[in-house]
């Protein structure tokens, strides 16, 4: 029994099996495995590591942007010029990814608490039972005070509400703001890939302060120049300025950081794209339920202990600024594996020409004798 167990033991140890071939010397065999093995090792080294990069890791950056805004508009209304700086135009002021920036808009000045008609149209009344008395219309203005007052040719309903009620029927065409197109975005985005340990910044080598305060972004003469007109983004965005300045709109600007840290750090610098997102209305979207981007505002103050407010109806570009990155190094892990699952798939060709070669070739019985040892039929005792 111990000599058995000495015997396999030595067996296991100072033994090798390695399993015997058959070399098949049939060309068209031969040639269908080897188109198999090139397509594999063409598409292991075209495809999984020349174009999905497999010999790299990747990971995406943590970011944060900050945005300021310069330019001065100008305003002249009947007996009134206004000038309008960034902080009258720019919402929220805090300098966020994803801001307004005011092109025109329908003012309310010296609105106070009080009764007043609500304004010609939806809230039309012919007596004062079509005013419901401490009740509210979907789209008023104010708290009904159950009493239908004349307001030039028609009635209209009286509310309690911030007198007078705003007017927004028309929408002032041409847009107040039309200057808001030499209006100028400045965008600071850090970008940090926590895995590869990697802070990148869109003030890239060679962007100082002297080129700063000098540059303009154009795509092709000045990629990397942080500083961008905003006429120049809504037309690289596809929109047409003065439409979306009178209604509104969105646009958003990507910030695509792909980087390669195999080589040099300083290559990775950020691409800036752009995209309209909604506005521009076309003939068919005027039919729309809602065209443009517009939200209120009001500055409210005391004037002779009277609480009162200035009401604006904005209509701006809504900028969204998205960062989007992909970074990748060289790591060997992604490599041994890419390499692994490639020699695995070496492995179809030897079962397609296994296929061929015993089921589909007229000499299959031989090729079927040569490839298997037969043993005799079991035969049972
Ligand atoms: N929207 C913009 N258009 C043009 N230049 C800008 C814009 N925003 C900032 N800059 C300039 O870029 C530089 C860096 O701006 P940053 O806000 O860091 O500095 P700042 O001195 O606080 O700027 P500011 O001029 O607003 O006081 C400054 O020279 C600034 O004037």
């Amino acid at each position: 029994m111990k000599s058995q167990i000495t015997n396999a033991l030595s067996d296991f140890f100072f033994e090798y099996e390695t399993p015997r071939q058959v070399l098949v010397r049939n060309r068209r065999v031969g040639v269908v495995c080897r188109l198999i093995q090139l397509g594999v090792l063409a598409y292991i080294i075209g495809w999984v590591f020349i174009y999905e990069k497999g010999y790299q890791s990747t990971d995406t950056a943590v970011s944060s942007v900050f945005t300021k805004m310069k330019g001065v508009g100008y305003t002249s209304e009947i007996g009134k010029e206004r000038v309008w700086d960034v902080a009258d135009y720019v919402f929220p002021p805090q300098g966020d990814s994803s801001f307004v920036v005011m092109t025109n808009y329908i003012i309310t000045e010296g609105q106070n608490m009080s009764k007043c008609p609500e304004l010609p149209g939806k809230h039309n009344c012919t007596s004062n039972k079509d005013c419901e008395g401490g009740g509210f219309k979907r789209t008023g203005h104010g708290q009904m005070t159950g009493v239908c007052v004349k307001l030039n040719t028609t009635q209209t309903c009286e509310v309690l509400a911030w007198c007078p009620v705003e007017d927004d029927r028309k929408i002032p065409d041409p847009p107040m703001l039309m200057s808001a197109e030499n209006y100028t975005l400045f965008i600071k985005n850090s970008v940090t890939f926590p895995l590869f340990g990697v802070t990148r910044s869109n003030l890239v080598e060679g962007i100082d302060a002297e080129y700063i305060s000098k540059c303009l972004h154009d795509p092709e003469k000045a990629p990397l120049c942080p500083i961008f007109k905003l006429g120049d983004i809504v037309k690289l965005s596809g929109f047409n300025f003065e439409t979306i300045a009178k209604v509104g709109g969105a646009i958003g600007i990507v910030v695509d950081w792909t980087c390669n840290f195999d080589t040099d750090v300083r290559n990775c610098k950020p691409k800036y794209n752009f995209h309209g997102l909604y506005g521009n209305p076309t003939e068919t979207d005027k039919a729309r339920a809602s065209v443009g981007y517009n939200f209120r505002y009001a500055k409210h103050y005391l004037e002779d202990t009277i609480q009162k407010r200035t009401l604006l109806k904005v209509f701006g570009i809504r900028i969204d600024i998205i960062v989007q990155s992909l970074a990748r190094k060289f790591d060997i892990i992604p490599t041994l594996t890419a390499i692994g699952s490639g020699v695995g798939i070496f492995g179809v060709a030897t079962v397609v020409c296994d296929l061929v070669l015993l089921y589909l070739l007229p000499k299959r019985e031989f090729y079927k004798n040569m490839k298997f040892k037969y043993t005799d039929t079991h035969i049972q005792k």
